[in-house]
């Protein structure tokens, strides 16, 4: 008798077609779909299906997740698989891998390209020219600028390299635990989170998301000690950032600006029905579509580890990159 096809669903940016060959030539049947489901696609789409390789910003929430009792493994694409901390114990032995790692380069890159925006302000400055404007105002600098960054992981070590070594930035930093790798590197250790904001011109987030534990890490009196100058750039995750301390702290001019890549509702509502009623707060605030880790480069890693994941799983081995959090599952 014939075996069953396992399908395969793919989201996100476009998956590299000479990997998705190379599931097919394991027999997997690959059906790409750009972007992000939405929640009413999502279990549509992923029944019978057996594997998911979640590249677009879906949220496997527990109601899906027992809707979909079929799928064998979900292949998240990146790093913060906060999401799938949430759900409750996995009786069914579907199995949750990610890609560590592979897009902190990527990431990186767009944090420093939001603190050069956010102090040169070169989107609000076109922005005005294309509004009829031409202001000549200067800006602050990045150059020998003092950037924080809270919690230093891989992606917070490469914004400090990148931003002291091509910049000059002097760097402090705070992490919950002591990290002997950063000592003789000229980074300044804060004690606490406070402690850093009351330090920097500019604070980089670099924390991986704890659903429970540091949601609004980032809340009044953090922004507060930041400064009137001072510059949030979150390319974390925004639950860590309190959305009604950064709305009043923004109104009120206690911070100078922020820039977040990735939002509290993915994608984006219209600013107008936004709940946190941030989005329409340009200049001050810019917010970019959780698109930070979406280099080529990066892309083509995740996948390549994701593809890795998905045959370990097919050839019933231990996939290289199991979700910590759950075990081997
Ligand atoms: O790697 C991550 O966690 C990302 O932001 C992609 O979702």
């Amino acid at each position: 008798m014939a075996m069953k096809k396992r399908r395969v669903v793919i989201t996100g940016a476009a998956f590299p077609a000479e990997i998705a060959r190379v599931l097919e030539a394991h027999g997997l049947v690959i059906e790409a779909i750009p972007g992000t489901l939405d929640r009413d696609e999502i279990v549509s789409t992923l029944s019978g299906a057996w594997g998911y390789v979640q590249g677009g910003s879906e949220r496997m929430t527990k109601d899906v997740w027992q809707k979909v009792p079929e799928l064998a493994v979900i292949c998240f694409m990146g790093t913060g698989y906060h999401s799938f901390m949430q759900l409750p114990e996995n009786p069914v032995g579907m199995q949750f891998t990610y890609t560590p790692h592979a897009n902190a380069e990527a990431v990186a890159e767009f944090t420093i390209a939001l603190m050069l925006d956010m102090t040169r302000r070169v989107t609000e400055r076109a922005n005005e020219v294309r509004a009829g404007g031409w202001s000549e105002v200067a800006t602050p600098s990045l150059i020998g600028a003092r950037v924080g960054i809270a919690g230093m992981g891989r992606i917070g070590q490469e914004v400090a390299r990148m931003a002291s070594s091509a910049f000059g930035a002097r760097v402090a930093y705070w992490n919950r635990s002591i990290r002997p790798e950063l000592r003789g590197l000229g980074y300044t250790r804060a004690d606490s989170i406070r402690e850093l904001c009351a330090q920097v011109d500019l604070l980089s987030l670099g924390l991986a998301y704890k659903p429970g534990d540091n949601d609004g890490v980032i809340a009044e009196e953090e922004l507060t000690l930041l400064g009137g100058s001072g510059i949030l750039v979150n390319t974390a995750r925004a639950e860590l950032v309190d959305p009604v301390a950064l709305r009043e702290a923004l109104m009120a001019g206690r911070i100078a600006g922020a820039a977040m890549d990735g939002y509290y509702i993915e994608p984006t509502p219209e600013p107008h029905d936004d709940p946190y009623g941030l989005l329409a707060m340009t200049p001050r605030l810019l917010v970019t579509p959780h698109c930070a880790y979406l280099s080529h480069q990066a892309v083509h890693r995740m996948a390549a580890m994701a593809a890795e994941n998905l045959l370990a799983v097919l050839e019933q081995r231990v996939p290289p990159y199991p979700v910590p959090a759950l075990g081997t599952c």
